[in-house]
Formats: structure tokens, sequence, C-alpha cells
């Protein structure tokens, strides 16, 4: 077991203490995160826009995300491991277990999987089986041909409905963890209150339980020059990898990140 624990981040929620996040894909960057003070590492399939020069998610594949989440799990020194189940691994419940297995077997924590109240069924029997999902709502990138591009979700007063009816009743199911994406800091900030499972952040405004980045993002490195709203590049005041990551993680825990500039509004 890893010293941050689905308990470790329970205890925060109750305390009111933020919860640091960033996306990690090898080895090195994973010790170097743990020694800066990040608590979890997301494995994310974002590895496919910044490790693989692909404009989507869509591509990655789960022999990709297990790849990297064992050579995350070598350099871990006691941080939580999410990984993301990719694309399509949704398909069925048994693609989703087998899916769920890989990663846990690659030195995984808990699962990240994509998607709304749908998702119930699984989730209840991944945790009967010992795996602990985070359900990941809001602006979902895998759905982003759907959405006909990365889109603030959640602004109307119907799709805020929805994801707090979604949340509601994956946490009922037994989810884990919630994470938002590019949703109002407002109804973010509501899903938390709500919810008794740690709610983690990213463009969802700095009232939800922890914040994660693209760990690209955040050191302000880019292949296409477009860089999110919500993104802080912390190399400049720190000067060093390690110092940017300790200052995004120190900036998170004292509630100074994410500011109002990285905030969307209903
Ligand atoms: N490097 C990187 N960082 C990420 O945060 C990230 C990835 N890659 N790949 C997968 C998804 C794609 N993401 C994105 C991409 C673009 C926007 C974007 O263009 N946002 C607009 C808001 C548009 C609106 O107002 O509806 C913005 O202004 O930031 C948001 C999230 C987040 N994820
Ligand atoms: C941006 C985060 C939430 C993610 O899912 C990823 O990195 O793949
Ligand atoms: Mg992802």
């Amino acid at each position: 077991m890893p010293d941050i624990t689905l308990t470790t981040l329970l205890e925060h929620k109750a305390r009111g203490e933020k919860i640091t996040m960033l996306t990690c894909y090898d080895a090195t960057f994973a010790a170097t995160s743990c020694a800066a003070g990040i608590e979890t590492l997301l494995v994310g399939d974002s590895l496919g826009m910044v490790l693989q020069g692909r404009d989507s998610t869509l591509p990655v594949t789960i022999e990709d995300v297990a790849y990297h989440t064992a050579s995350v799990k070598r350099g871990n020194r006691g941080a939580l491991i999410v990984a993301d189940l990719p694309f399509m691994a949704t398909a069925s419940l048994e693609e989703i277990y087998r899916q769920s297995a890989m990663l846990m077997r690659a030195g995984a924590h808990m699962v990240k999987l994509e998607g709304g109240d749908w998702l119930c069924e699984a989730v209840t029997g991944l945790a009967q089986r010992g795996i602990p999902a985070c359900i990941h709502l809001g602006l979902t990138p895998q759905s982003v041909n759907v959405f006909g591009g990365y889109k603030v979700q959640g602004r109307d007063a119907e799709a805020a409905a929805r994801l707090k009816a979604d949340a509601q009743a994956l946490e009922q199911a037994g989810a884990a963890m919630l994470l938002l994406e590019c949703v109002p800091g407002s109804l973010a900030a509501e899903v938390t209150a709500a919810a008794a499972v740690p709610v983690i952040g990213i463009g969802a405004g700095p009232d939800t339980d922890g914040q994660v980045l693209v760990l690209h993002d955040m050191l302000g490195m880019s292949l296409t020059g477009f860089t999110p709203k919500f993104v802080r590049n912390f190399m400049p005041e720190a000067g060093s990898i390690e110092g940017a990551i300790a200052a995004y993680a120190d900036a998170v825990k004292q509630g100074r990140f994410p500011a109002p500039e990285h905030e969307f509004k209903a």
C-alpha cells in the first residue's frame, strides 16, 4: 500500500486540507513529484497528446497506459497512483474489468473512467472486486467529437442538474473519487459540498477538495502553443522542475491556485 491512501484523502477532505494531484508518466518524474509534495499521481491518457504528439486522447491504448503506470510505480515514493482507462475501455463491463485489472497489475491503486451515471454498475462491480474507481465528469476529452471541441460543460441549468445527479448516483454506486474538468466554479463547489468522497478539479475553480494539472502544462511546455485558461506555468518563479512542482503543490495546499483568472463562470 502507498503512504497516501483513500483514507488519507478522506481525512484531508474532512479537515478541508487540499489534495494535490499531478499527471505523471515515468519513474523519474514520479520520484521528483513525490519529493515535491504531490500526493496523487495521475497516469493520464493525456500521455497521447503530451508524450506521443497525437491531436487527441482517442488513439491511446491500454498497453500505453499500463506501460507508463508500471514506470510510474517504479519511481513512486508513497503517492496514490490513479490510472486512466483509455477511449472505449467502457465498451462493455467485461472490457472495463479486463483493462482495469491490467492497470492495477501494473501498479495503479485506483482507475479513472470518463462518463456519467451509466457507469454505476461498473463502479459497483469494480469496488466489489477490489478496484476503487474515480469518475471523470464535465469535459471528458474522450468525447471531444461528441462535444464538438474542448468546451466548458455544465453551463446551463439543465446540464448542471444532470452533472449533479450523475455525481450523486455514482457516489451511491460506490465511486471512490470524482474528477470535474472544465465546469463553472459554482457548480464544482456545489458538487464538492454534496459529495462525501474527494472531488478533484481541473478548470473547476478553487472549491473542489483537490486540484490536478497536466505536468507539461505547469512546466510551461506546449507542443501546439495553446494553453487552456486554467493552466498556470510554475517554472518562471521556481527556476527548476522540482521547484516548480513544489510551488504548484504549495499553491494548491495554500488555496492560492487556482486563482480567479483560472476559473470559468456559468
Ligand atoms: N496538455 C494538455 N493539457 C490538458 O489539460 C489536457 C490535454 N493536454 N489533453 C486532454 C485534455 C484536453 N483539455 C482541454 C483542451 C482545451 C481546452 C480549451 O480550449 N478550453 C477553453 C475553454 C473553451 C470554452 O470556454 O468553452 C479555454 O479557454 O481554456 C480545455 C481543456 C484538457 N486536457
Ligand atoms: C487532465 C486529466 C484530468 C486527465 O484525465 C489526463 O491527464 O488524462
Ligand atoms: Mg484523461
